[in-house]
């Protein structure tokens, strides 16, 4: 029908039954080999008899060498396709189909996969034998010889170039999408079985591979990889979960006597495993893709339980655990084609610091990913009743409306599992902007799934010494990170600073100084004739206080930092270890809420007034410390009187100062000092430490 409508187009045109001209042999497989030398023969005699400028040829169909009908089996209308390219000598076959080419990955499991311009004939095999349904490897045969290049392209998309494969010179370099990976593509197969045969009996002895092999062969399984260590001391491959008992039960049955003997140690299953292969030719002429790859999968907490690459390095396979398949796929992808460091972000209480922080990010995400190629995406906004989500990244130009727009009911643990694993970005990193301890219980079983943690909350690091001790331990056996630098000073460097003084093998003696941003306030502005509370509410007013501000002037924010700091120094201290001087007033202890406790302030405003004038009669001011004593063991909260003249009375707003004595700084100590509270200093601190965690997870410095 084709060929008549190209006709009656003015076509100069022919069809040809591929019956009088392919001649194909039956294989043992249920496959068929072409064979070229009778079928060009037949191809010349056709030709002399329909000479012709175009033509219509069927596909699928071709006949043995007796000229019985058969098929090109499965695919076999693209094998048509390039077993006549090779006959005729083309100049190029086209694969019309319905995608738009050739995916670095499935773009159903990776949606920022890319389709790629190019690929080598040994790069689309590797991607077809590893399932990516581009061609069928039999199709790649016969143009591979002629050097003819296949181009798939989509009939229902013109306007998209399509995929190039063909043999492509050894200095490609990449191709114009700006995609400079040596790696080109990922593959992965589900539903294996990992076997390992192990045993110090099989080293120097010839033929176990082979009847290891041969008995798989007789249960007609199909081995999909193979890994031996060069100890010989196992062997292990892949075959499919469905195969793998009837393989179990021949290896226990052929190696019976080894097992009895002790020869072989084990014959062992692991179920539910996945394959995951990385293809790319020039791989094998470049340094660090193994490494970049295993760091990756490293970076996602994804554990491999084999490795196999051949010496053509066209593809390195490692077999992981089932569940880890897509998360490491999503990883190694974005790894070589997204920016090395596309970081998932979870945001929690989006408040006075919460919400600075995500303004700070709208801000500042573009210069991020153009100068520093780091890539944050906010996946979810979770406050305490609802939560908005999202899978490419929230508008933060519109968070606020968003968050009333587009909310749903919050539910922290789902908000966890959206941000960390419904979409293609494979670090995250969960920000807790709340003052909350319940979600501070929340952190050790985040980072156990490979989720970042980052927080200004001071509640995990000095709530119970079991729980921090516990994080800590966690974050230090792992790839997972917790930082918390905004837990002291707000922005200040203070955390950051006591680690690196003893990581670099300084022993602390004694860290003092002033730690609240609402006290230090206070004390600087409560001059003349002012009235305590009044100065209370500014600093209130201005963002320095604790949610409740009763946690400012009980002393218990200045506690908790001087236990984090405690711990921080190897301290094993407990929150109720500290003595705390209160400057709440006893009857405002228990007050019912923040706003009751504020508007009753003011009658108890003449019992500090009356401290503040005790103190300046002897020209004193008062300041109100935090000390840890490393020596001692021991840490106090004190509101002490200073001389005017000590640099602790000469701090102004909401600075903290912190003083770190210390071995190397022992006559003059390590000193620190700036505004220790507020919404910018504070998510600005926040921000950098996920900076910092961006450059651990190897963003350029
Ligand atoms: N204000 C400052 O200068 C500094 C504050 N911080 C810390 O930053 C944190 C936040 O402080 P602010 O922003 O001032 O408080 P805020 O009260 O303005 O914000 C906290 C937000 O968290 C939300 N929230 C509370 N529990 C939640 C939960 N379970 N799930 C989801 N959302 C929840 C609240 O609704 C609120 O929106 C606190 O831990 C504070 O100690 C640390 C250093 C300095
Ligand atoms: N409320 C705190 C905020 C910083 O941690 C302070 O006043 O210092
Ligand atoms: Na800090």
């Amino acid at each position: 029908m084709l060929s008549l409508v190209l006709k009656k187009l003015g076509s100069q045109c022919c069809w040809m039954d591929t019956r009088d001209v392919l001649i194909v042999n039956p294989t043992s497989s249920n496959q068929v080999d072409p064979d070229f030398i009778e079928s060009e023969k037949r191809l010349d005699k056709w030709f002399s008899e329909h000479p012709s400028g175009t033509i219509i040829a069927t596909g699928f169909i071709a006949s043995t060498p007796k000229n019985i009908p058969t098929t090109l089996k499965r695919d076999g209308s693209d094998f048509s396709a390039a077993i006549m390219g090779a006959l005729l000598r083309a100049q190029q076959v086209t694969i019309w189909t319905d995608v738009d080419g050739v995916y670095s990955a499935d773009p159903r499991k990776v949606s920022e996969a890319v389709i790629l311009k190019t690929l080598s004939y040994q790069e689309a095999w590797e991607m077809s034998y590893f399932g990516a349904n581009v061609l069928h490897p039999r199709t790649i045969i016969p143009v591979m010889k002629y050097n003819i290049p296949i181009i798939i392209r989509n009939i229902f998309n013109l306007s998209a170039r399509g995929t190039m494969i063909c043999q492509l010179p050894d200095n490609e370099k990449g191709d114009d999408q700006g995609l400079e990976s040596v790696v080109k593509a990922f593959a992965t197969i589900d539903n294996l079985a990992l076997v390992n045969v192990e045993g110090t009996g099989m080293a120097g002895v010839p033929g176990t591979a082979s009847a290891i092999f041969s008995s798989v062969k007789d249960v007609g399984a199909n081995v999909i990889m193979i890994s031996q260590a060069s100890s010989e001391h196992s062997i292990c491959f892949a075959v499919p979960e469905k195969e793998v008992d009837a393989v179990a039960k021949v290896l226990q049955a052929r190696f019976r006597q080894a097992l009895d003997a002790g020869r072989l140690s084990k014959i062992e299953v692991i179920s539910n495993c996945s394959i995951l292969a990385t293809v790319g030719q020039r791989m094998a002429s470049t340094p660090g893709v193994c490494a970049t790859l295993f760091d990756a999968l490293a970076k996602a907490n994804v554990n491999i339980r084999a490795i196999a690459q051949g010496c053509s390095e066209y593809n390195i396979t490692v077999v992981l655990k089932g569940k880890d398949c897509i998360k490491a796929l999503k990883a190694v992808h974005s790894r070589f084609y997204l920016s090395k460091t596309t970081l998932a972000v979870g945001i929690i209480g989006p408040g006075l610091i919460g919400g600075t922080l995500l303004d700070q990010l709208r801000d500042q995400a573009g210069v991020l990913k153009e100068e520093f190629n780091i890539d944050l995406r906010v996946m979810g906004i979770t406050g305490t009743r609802t939560m908005i989500l999202s899978n490419t990244g929230i508008d933060l130009t519109r968070w606020k409306e968003l968050q009333k727009e587009n909310a749903e009911v919050a539910d922290l643990d789902k908000f966890a599992q959206h941000v960390h694993g419904n979409h293609y970005i494979p670090n995250t990193v969960l920000v807790d902007c709340t003052a909350d301890s319940d979600v501070a219980n929340h952190y050790y079983d985040w980072l156990c799934k490979g989720i970042h943690v980052i927080t200004p909350n001071k509640k995990a690091n000095s709530g119970p010494l079991d729980r921090y001790l516990k994080l800590k331990a966690q974050q230090r056996s792992s790839y997972t990170h917790y930082f918390y630098e905004a837990t002291v000073g707000a922005g200040l460097p203070i955390i950051s600073t006591l680690r690196g003084l003893l990581e670099t093998g300084d022993k602390i003696l004694r860290i003092e100084g002033i730690f609240s941003g609402t006290l230090s306030y206070i004390f600087n502005n409560f001059t003349g004739a002012r009235q305590f509370s009044d100065v209370v509410a500014e600093a209130k007013q201005a963002g320095y206080t604790e949610p409740d501000p009763r946690d400012d002037l009980s002393g218990t924010d200045v506690a908790r930092k001087v236990i984090i700091l405690a711990r921080e120094s190897g301290l094993r201290l407990e929150l109720s270890d500290i003595p705390v001087r209160s400057l709440v007033p006893e009857q405002l202890t228990s007050v019912t809420s923040a706003e009751e406790f504020m508007r009753e302030l003011p009658k108890f405003d003449d019992n500090i007034a009356k401290e503040r004038q005790d103190a300046e009669a002897t020209g004193e001011v008062l300041r109100y410390v935090g000390v840890v004593d490393a020596v001692k063991k021991e840490g106090c909260v004190e509101l002490r009187r200073y001389k005017k003249g000590h640099p602790f009375s000469q701090l102004s707003g909401s600075d903290n100062i912190i003083a770190f004595t210390t071995m190397r700084y022992k006559e003059q100590p390590l000193i620190v000092r700036g505004p220790g509270a507020g919404a910018q200093v504070t998510a600005g601190g926040i921000f950098s430490d996920i900076l910092r965690l961006a450059s651990y997870l190897g963003a350029p410095s």
